[in-house]
């Protein structure tokens, strides 16, 4: 945790941190046809939270509901230390994909320079802008990409630049979402690794859509499955790895063996 960010309150219903996330009956309708019914989920703070299921079970929907991106019906209400409820805390999103135009003159730094200042971007900034980027970069492993133009940068550096962005400032609640495609398995290890850290050094909820289960039962405290438009299991990986729902969908012979105290093999990952 983060040293400006000492937890003072400890939610009332688990205890296990300064905030949490409540979401009370969400339902999502997207042209005409329900993709989430009924999803119940009590996000804890200080956690990193992965959100596994099929292709097209509603992990990006739930992300882009709890972002305000998409209208939802329940509740999604947030606990924090000022007032208990707030109905807006600060979140940080990392998109699946964003689609870039490869062509554009715009730079890394003017992204940045958008998001620290109130100057217009074509104006020239202070050296404590340009100062203040290169730290959030450094923070991705991503210094070098300052000057590089957007539409030059490969897909995990795209994200890596998404992920320091989302972090200015540091949010109540990082939604991340796992690009599926454009990202080779070293750049996924190390998006892992960073999120990992993020956690470690922070006072904040993650919630991470991914597809790779191996990283989330590396890394996820807690494993949401999605699947027939809601929540089938949730818990701590051990637990939702030996669902058999769970068992039945992904059908890998590790998840029996993980949740028989096993586990992937670290030097795999
Ligand atoms: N704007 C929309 N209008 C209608 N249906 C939509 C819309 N957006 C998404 N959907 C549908 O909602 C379902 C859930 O989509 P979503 O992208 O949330 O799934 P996902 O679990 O993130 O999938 P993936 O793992 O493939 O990324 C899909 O069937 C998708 O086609």
């Amino acid at each position: 945790m983060g040293p400006g960010r000492q937890p003072k309150v400890r939610c009332a219903t688990c205890g296990t941190g300064l905030c949490c996330t409540k979401v009370q009956d969400l339902d999502v309708v997207l042209g005409g046809t329900t993709i989430l019914e009924n999803v119940n989920l009590h996000i804890h703070c200080g956690e990193l939270t992965a959100i596994i299921g099929a292709n097209g079970a509603g992990k990006s929907t739930l992300l882009k509901a709890l972002v305000g991106e998409v209208q939802h019906g329940g509740s999604i209400s947030y606990l924090d230390e000022k007032d208990l409820h707030t109905n807006k805390p600060l979140m940080g999103y990392v998109p699946q994909k964003l689609e870039i135009d490869g062509t554009s003159p715009t730079s890394v730094y003017d992204l940045f320079a958008a998001a620290l200042s109130n100057r217009p971007v074509w104006l020239s900034h202070s050296p404590k802008v340009r100062e203040e980027a290169r730290k959030g970069l450094a923070g991705v492993r991503g210094e070098h990409l300052l000057d590089r133009r957007l539409g030059a940068l490969s897909g995990g550096e795209v994200q890596r630049v998404l992920l320091a962005l989302a972090l200015q400032p540091v949010p109540d609640l990082l939604l991340l979402d796992e690009p599926v495609s454009g990202i080779d398995q070293e750049g996924l290890k190390m998006f892992y690794a960073m999120v990992s850290a993020i956690r470690e050094e922070y006072d904040l909820s993650i919630i991470l859509v991914s597809h790779d289960l191996d990283m989330v039962a590396r890394y996820a405290d807690r494993v949401v499955f999605l699947e027939n438009r809601t929540v089938q299991a949730v818990g701590p990986p051990q637990e939702v790895f030996g669902n058999p729902a769970v068992v039945e969908r992904f059908g890998m012979g590790w998840v029996r063996d993980f949740a028989a105290g096993g586990g992937p093999d670290a030097d795999a990952l």
